[in-house]
């Protein structure tokens, strides 16, 4: 695709062929403590979640994303601020060249190393992800964070294949991934609306963020980070996928914690 994560083509030059990128409900965003507010009526989030087999790609040299087949028994998330029955589709990841940086939410201006969203469709409403990732209530995608610290066991059967779909277009299966297990132990968290984070930037996903952050070890993020992409014949390392924050443009975001 011609756009991406350079100077030439970043984040800032989307506008151009996107012009939804100054819409009124993009996303990510800075969850300032001063823009939250703590509500009672939050119900718990519902996950039906199994152990699920997946293929891994690197998508567009970007980043890598693990799909998973949501015609079987699928994993499924309900209540939280959902309004019926959202299909896990994917799972992607967004990071930076230092641990201090590359999530695409912050939490009062603190960023995390890398952010992980677990996307998921309306499948109450919409046939599939295609039809539904354009509608106002299509994706609800849940947001972790993720920081440097011990080795987190189910992220390393992805982390230890990730040398294996350097190449842009590579793909390999992985089969028994459990999503429950990505989750950190809090179920606290943010929900506000707002849009994917990468082109076509469609205003379609109620967002979810957990509050707590999930720990990778170091030789983990290093893993994440060497995703080569091979773009015009020389090996570019990938410095970030992330995008910065947008205008919160008069959003109210809910807490489900006090
Ligand atoms: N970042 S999101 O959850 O709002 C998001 C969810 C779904 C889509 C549609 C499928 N496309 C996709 O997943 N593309 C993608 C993902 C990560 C990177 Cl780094 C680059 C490209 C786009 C964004
Ligand atoms: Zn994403």
């Amino acid at each position: 695709p011609s756009w991406g994560y350079s100077k030439a083509n970043g984040p800032y030059t989307w506008v151009s062929h996107f012009p939804i990128a100054q819409g009124s409900r993009q996303s990510p965003v800075d969850l300032r403590s001063s823009d939250t507010r703590f509500d009672a009526k939050l119900q718990p989030l519902n996950y039906h979640y199994m152990p699920t087999s997946s293929r891994i790609l690197n998508n567009n040299g970007f980043s890598f994303k693990l799909s998973f087949d949501d015609s079987s028994d699928p994993c499924v998330l309900s209540g939280g601020p959902l309004d019926g029955h959202f299909r896990m589709n994917q799972l992607h990841m967004h990071w930076g060249c230092d641990e201090h940086a590359g999530s695409e939410h912050s939490v009062d201006g603190n960023t995390y190393a890398a952010e992980l969203h677990m996307v998921h469709w309306n499948s109450s409403k919409y046939s599939n992800m295609q039809q539904a990732v354009a509608q106002p209530d299509g994706l609800a995608v849940i947001g972790v964070f993720i920081q440097v610290g011990a080795e987190h066991k189910e992220l390393k059967k992805i982390t230890d294949l990730l040398p294996m779909i350097t190449q842009q277009d590579s793909k390999i299966e992985l089969s028994g991934l459990n999503p429950l297990l990505l989750l950190p132990c809090s179920p606290a968290y943010w929900t506000y609306l707002g849009s994917l984070t990468t082109p076509p930037l469609y205003e379609s996903v109620t967002w979810i963020v957990m509050k707590e952050p999930l720990s990778i070890s170091s030789q983990q993020l290093e893993a994440i980070q060497s995703l080569y992409s091979l773009r015009s014949g020389k090996h570019e390392r990938l410095l970030n996928n992330y995008r910065p924050p947008q205008l919160l443009a008069g959003r109210e975001i809910r807490a489900s914690f006090k």
